[in-house]
């Protein structure tokens, strides 16, 4: 029936959609933009309150210098634009979000789609029934007036379900989607150790924290969005089209269709790269994150330091670098604005005009001049709404573009992510060297690989020990542990200690040679400040086992307390209020109680292998003895490190670094090398005594000399 009706338009009928979409753009809907700023202003609304609430804490080793780059958010090869690349990743991350056509997520999409049909399906028939309506007013038919209302009505019913549904459908994708990518991302990131290569071993992803939450959360809204924003336009577009071509004739169709495409052409040309601009947008409010969640998490030393004024620097630069990027992005919306208006209103209104004009004054062969009054009227009613629907459709697609840029820039954050963990996963790492050797030669050390071989004992075979900024810190390491052996590590500081067990841990890959090591699970760490979780006082000391996991242990509260009790800790269940509690124990617990927390987890644990790294340095003696006799008493064989001599005894093997890229690896008799250390001691302390005796022995010299004389 509409079909009849937009030919039988006055002046309109004939030019066919495109033309009156055109016509109607330039007449109508001054609100569509203004629309559109509030609907993308509102999302950005959502971002920062998802920020606003997150506190996780990125990586530790960044500088200021990275706040500068507004330039460089993307390391070389990664791109926001809309291009092949971008479509290449937006299907890989779909692949994720719908898994395949039984996923929940792909009959949900079918769903929404159904409702946008049925929306369409709805405006189609309302435009037909307006014309109705008006037509019975124009003719005075009352009882086809109200026969219309009631219809109105009725359609009401479905209509404004459907239109909920769709918000609703649009919503639950979005959920749907971040919560497919998030728990996809949290699988990768928590596997393999990714957590820590990700930002110690390679430098491409500077807020892995913010990528996760706030990037895919946008990422996911943004990609729903454009879902609902895109298919009903295109779905409109394909219909009035079709009608176009049956009511007017194909060259219409095509001259408008030229017009159209040609300047969406140069739309789309000089539209600015919003979507790198977005990207840039996501890091620095990362970085400003970051560096308010540091604050948080280093409040006591900031405080003590009296550090206010730094950290305040700190956070304004932040601050500073992200307004002038938005800043930046706002001017550059205000020409892409004005040029955007300029050809979607302005001049494709006027080439719709002119393109109306053409049938009106070169008529289609055959056609008449057109019915009565009530039925024209009908005609342009149902017309003028079914135009102003499709004008809307169109004008969303085009302002749709920016969206799909914006769409390209969370892409490419999230898959550059995947792509990250991809490769260090692969091991392929990509770092800035800073190392002060040899770049080149490091360079090759980093691109080498060793061997690692599981097997009861531990054993290094001309292990070089490198860091991740390319220092070569020993060329060819060489020692071995075995059950029962007890292997004390020294040396100064930087040479290279705790990074022998970031090998051993598997933290750092290993760059040649051959290491012998047992499953992870035999191999215990305790660090100098250890690691407390979130969770109960008794989830501290079974970290990282769960409450099922102890029990299948058979460990019960009393056993746990007992060993508090051994490292002289077994008042704190009552002082905390039970095994229960639940706190923020990095802050409620001094070091040593920390560090007595570790060995408990250690007697726990009764590992093969437990590797002490300064573990030990805020106990007394009487703390770190039952440490040491109670480990060897459970058959727990021990890597310290520490500069104490009072551990020495616990040994009977050292390795020990020179700091110059040397080491020596042998037997520990430390009661012999006690004695030395103490002669050697003794003859230092006569040593600083000397100068003043052979000053003294000068004075009385002359003094005799005087006498003398
Ligand atoms: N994640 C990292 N990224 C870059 N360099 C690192 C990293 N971790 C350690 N390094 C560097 O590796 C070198 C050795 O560090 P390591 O922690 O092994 O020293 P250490 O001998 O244990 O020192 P200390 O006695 O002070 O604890 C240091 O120069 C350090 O700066």
């Amino acid at each position: 029936m509409h079909r009849a009706c937009i030919l039988d338009v006055p002046g309109h009928g004939r030019a066919g959609l495109v033309a009156h979409l055109l016509v109607a753009r330039a007449g109508r809907r001054p609100d569509a933009r203004p629309q559109r700023h509030i609907h993308l202003a509102r999302r950005r609304l959502v971002h920062h309150e998802a920020r606003a609430h997150h506190t996780g804490v990125g990586d530790a080793a960044k500088s200021d210098k990275d706040l500068g780059m507004a330039g460089e958010a993307f390391p070389k090869g990664a791109r926001a634009e809309v291009d092949m690349i971008f479509i290449e990743r937006l299907q890989y991350l779909l692949r994720i979000i719908i898994p395949g056509v039984k996923s929940k997520e792909f009959w949900m999409l079918m769903l929404h789609s159904a409702f946008l049909v049925f929306r369409t399906v709805l405006s189609v028939y309302i435009a037909s029934l307006d014309g109705r309506i008006v037509s019975a007013l124009v003719r005075g038919r009352g009882r086809d007036f109200l026969t219309g209302i009631m219809w109105w009505m009725g359609v009401a019913i479905p209509a404004t379900y459907t239109n909920s549904m769709l918000s609703f459908m649009q919503s639950k994708l979005a959920i749907q989607f971040r919560s497919r990518l998030t728990s996809y991302i949290h699988d990768r990131y928590l596997s393999d150790m990714t957590f820590y290569t990700i930002s110690n071993l390679d430098d491409r992803i500077k807020n892995a924290d913010q990528c996760v939450t706030v990037d895919v959360q946008t990422f996911s809204q943004s990609l729903a969005e454009i879902y609902s924003n895109l298919a009903k336009p295109l779905l409109d577009i394909f219909i009035y089209n079709y009608q176009l071509r049956q009511n007017v004739g194909g060259r219409f169709l095509f001259l408008a269709n030229i017009v159209v495409h040609f300047t969406a052409w140069v739309l789309r040309v000089l539209t600015p790269k919003f979507g790198k601009m977005v990207a840039e947008e996501q890091r620095l409010e990362g970085e400003l994150r970051f560096r308010h969640s540091r604050v948080i998490e280093n409040a006591e030393e900031i405080a003590l330091y009296g550090g206010h004024e730094i950290e305040k620097n700190v956070l304004d630069r932040a601050y500073f670098n992200l307004i002038r990027h938005v800043n930046r992005i706002f001017r550059t919306r205000i020409l892409h604005g004005m040029m955007e208006d300029f050809i979607i209103k302005y001049f494709w209104g006027a080439m719709g005009l002119i393109t109306c004009a053409i049938p009106v004054f070169m008529p289609l062969k055959g056609r008449e001049a057109g019915p009565d009054l009530g039925m024209r009227t009908q005609g342009f009613v149902t017309n003028r709404r079914l135009l102003l629907n499709s004008s809307d459709a169109f004008g969303r697609i085009m302002y749709s573009y920016k969206e799909i840029t914006e769409l390209a820039g969370y892409t490419a954050r999230v898959a550059e992510l995947l792509e990250v963990f991809d490769d260090v996963k692969a091991g392929q790492f990509q770092k800035t060297l800073v190392s002060s050797g040899t770049t080149a030669e490091n360079a090759r050390v980093l691109n080498s690989r060793g061997v690692i071989v599981e097997s009861e004992a531990i054993e290094f075979t001309d292990v070089p020990i490198v860091s991740p900024n390319g220092d070569v810190l020993v060329k060819a390491l060489s020692f071995y542990v075995r059950p029962g052996m007890h292997l004390l590590i020294v040396g100064p500081n930087g040479c290279g200690k705790s990074s022998l067990f970031r090998i051993l841990g598997g933290l750092w890959p290993v760059y040649g040679g051959t290491v012998h090591k047992p499953d992870p699970s035999k191999v215990f760490y305790i660090p100098q400040r250890p690691y407390l979780s979130l969770g109960t006082l008794r989830d501290q000391i079974i970290y990282p086992h769960t409450v099922d996991v102890m029990k299948e242990r058979g460990v019960t509260d009393e056993d746990l307390l007992e060993i508090l009790k051994l490292v002289q800790l077994g008042q704190i269940v009552e002082r905390e209020g039970g095994w229960e509690t639940e706190r923020e124990w990095k802050d409620a617990l001094s070091g040593g109680d920390k560090q007595r927390i570790a060995m408990a987890r250690l007697f726990y644990h009764r590992p093969r292998y437990a590797i002490l790294d300064e573990c030990t340095s805020a106990v007394s003696m009487d703390i770190e003895r039952i440490m040491y006799t109670h480990a060897t008493e459970l058959g727990i064989t021990l890597m310290t490190v520490s500069h104490r001599a009072s551990l020495w005894k616990y040994h009977n093997f050292i390795l020990q670094y020179d700091g110059q890229g040397g080491y020596v690896f042998t037997k520990l008799d430390a009661e012999r090398r006690l004695r030395l250390q103490e002669e050697k001691q003794q003859i230092e302390h006569k040593l600083v005594e000397v100068p003043k005796l052979e000053a003294r022995l000068e004075e009385l010299r002359a003094l005799q000399a005087d006498r003398q004389a």
